[in-house]
């Protein structure tokens, strides 16, 4: 686990800008003024991607999609509540600022936590107050039914924003899917991640509520190839065959939506699908060894694929031993393999979660998948339809949310969050 910084009391050192009042353009004022408001810019010293624990919130792309996963999530999903697009845009505004202040390690608003006088509910809720800034992203997407009558937006829906349709074996629960807007905090800290929610939850108040969330531990992917490749709670390498960071080819055929593709506010950006998926961790513990490697089509100790000897030895589906395949027929990578689904493939960066029990003596624990991808119809449903009807992996889990986004690109220096979707 990451360790918390000591409290950096001044304004020297390179490493860890814990949240400081000293610098920041943006006030509580600015950033509280709702409509109108101006989108100032924030500066914090030394904030180079990566070098001191602030990753870049301004750019091409949003951060949080490509950004090398950090160890904890916070995500988020939340109904407009209401009807006047102009409250809409002003908190979009106000979430910008914030957000772009949080992960440059500075307080949500400047001096927010005790500057705002005794008579005053805090502006920051405090508890990131001497934190590192912990490579805290803040990534938002927006769903389906954003689009509907409220706000305008019907013309801009784009075509591949639908709800994902139901696949064999999904036992949805309601509570855990869908909502207007997502906002996906990661950082290796997790109370960074999760002081960054509670305060855009807070300042949502009487224009957004939050649906659902989901807190994760433990990253279940790589999306860089100088991560080493964490294991998901069946105990395997998760992420090996992932798309990285380092492959820009591979990001721009499967990841950034293009201009062309079809909503021009669109591009530079991406769409996440979100599945809470349960693992059933008793009965995943009961198996052999030999049956979890078949189910995975990989070899537990060093995540190679079965018959071969190294985590990075490429998946061959034509091998075969005495007895058959030697990636099984069933087995979840073949299954879910480019070579297997005509070179289809998805960003993954999922977390573990565990929530306590469900009242049955079993763990509520699994994988809260997301993923990044061009085109969520071309991809990820045909994948997910593949894994549904034939992945022996079906016996050990079921998927029980699920939610599917639209992420804008990322918000120029003194822009907003969905600009290019409100000023299309
Ligand atoms: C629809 C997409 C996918 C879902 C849902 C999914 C769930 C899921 N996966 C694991 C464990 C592993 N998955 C691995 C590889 C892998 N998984 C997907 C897609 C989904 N997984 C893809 C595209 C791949 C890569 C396939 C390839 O081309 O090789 C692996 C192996 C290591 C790796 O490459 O990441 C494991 C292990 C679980 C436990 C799970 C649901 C709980
Ligand atoms: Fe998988």
């Amino acid at each position: 686990m990451t360790e918390r910084p000591t409290p950096d009391p001044g304004m020297q050192g390179t490493s860890g800008i814990s949240r400081r009042r000293l610098f920041g353009a943006v006030g509580a004022g600015a950033v509280l003024a709702g409509a109108g408001a101006v989108v100032g810019r924030v500066t914090a010293p030394d904030s180079e991607n990566g070098t001191d624990g602030v990753v870049a919130f301004h750019g091409e792309h949003q951060a949080g999609i490509v950004t090398p996963a950090q160890d904890r999530m916070h995500f988020v999903t939340f109904d407009v509540t209401t009807r006047d697009r102009d409250k809409l845009i002003a908190l979009l505004k106000t979430w910008t600022a914030m957000a772009a202040r949080m992960t440059a390690g500075l307080e949500a608003t400047e001096d927010g936590a005790t500057g705002d006088g005794a008579y005053h509910p805090p502006s920051d809720t405090g508890e990131a107050l001497d934190l590192d800034a912990s490579q805290l992203t803040l990534t938002i997407g927006f769903g389906p039914t954003l689009f509907d009558d409220r706000f305008g937006l019907a013309d801009l829906k784009p075509a591949a924003l639908q709800d994902l349709p139901h696949f064999p074996a999904d036992n949805l629960d309601p509570a855990r899917c869908g909502g207007d807007i997502a906002i996906q905090a990661c950082a290796n800290d997790p109370q960074v991640a999760v002081h960054a929610i509670r305060n855009l939850a807070r300042v949502a108040f009487g224009t957004a509520s939050v649906r659902w969330s989901q807190l994760g531990f433990g990253r279940t992917s790589s999306t860089s190839t100088a991560q080493v490749t964490p294991r998901n709670l069946f105990g395997f390498k998760d992420g090996t065959n992932n798309l990285k960071a380092e492959d820009p080819a591979a990001l721009a055929e499967s990841v950034w939506v293009d201009g062309a593709d079809d909503q021009a506010w669109l591009a530079g950006g991406s769409y996440l699908v979100a599945r809470r998926i349960r693992m059933l961790i008793e009965q995943w513990d009961r198996a052999i060894l030999r049956e979890q490697e078949a189910v995975i089509g990989r070899d537990k100790r060093e995540g190679a694929p079965l018959g071969l000897a190294n985590e990075f030895d490429e998946l061959d589906l034509e091998s075969k031993g005495p007895d058959g395949p030697l990636v099984p027929e069933t087995s979840h990578v073949r299954l879910a393999s480019a070579q297997n689904l005509g070179g289809i493939r998805i960003l993954r960066r999922g977390y573990n979660f565990t929530d306590g029990s469900d009242g049955f003596g079993h763990l509520d624990a699994g994988l809260f998948f997301i993923a990044f991808c061009r085109d969520p119809q071309k991809q990820f449903v045909p994948m997910q339809l593949a894994l549904a009807r034939a992945d022996a992996l079906n016996e050990y889990i079921q998927h029980v949310g699920s939610a599917v986004f639209a992420c804008p690109p990322g918000p120029a220096e003194g822009g907003y969050w969905g600009q290019q979707l409100f000023e299309a």
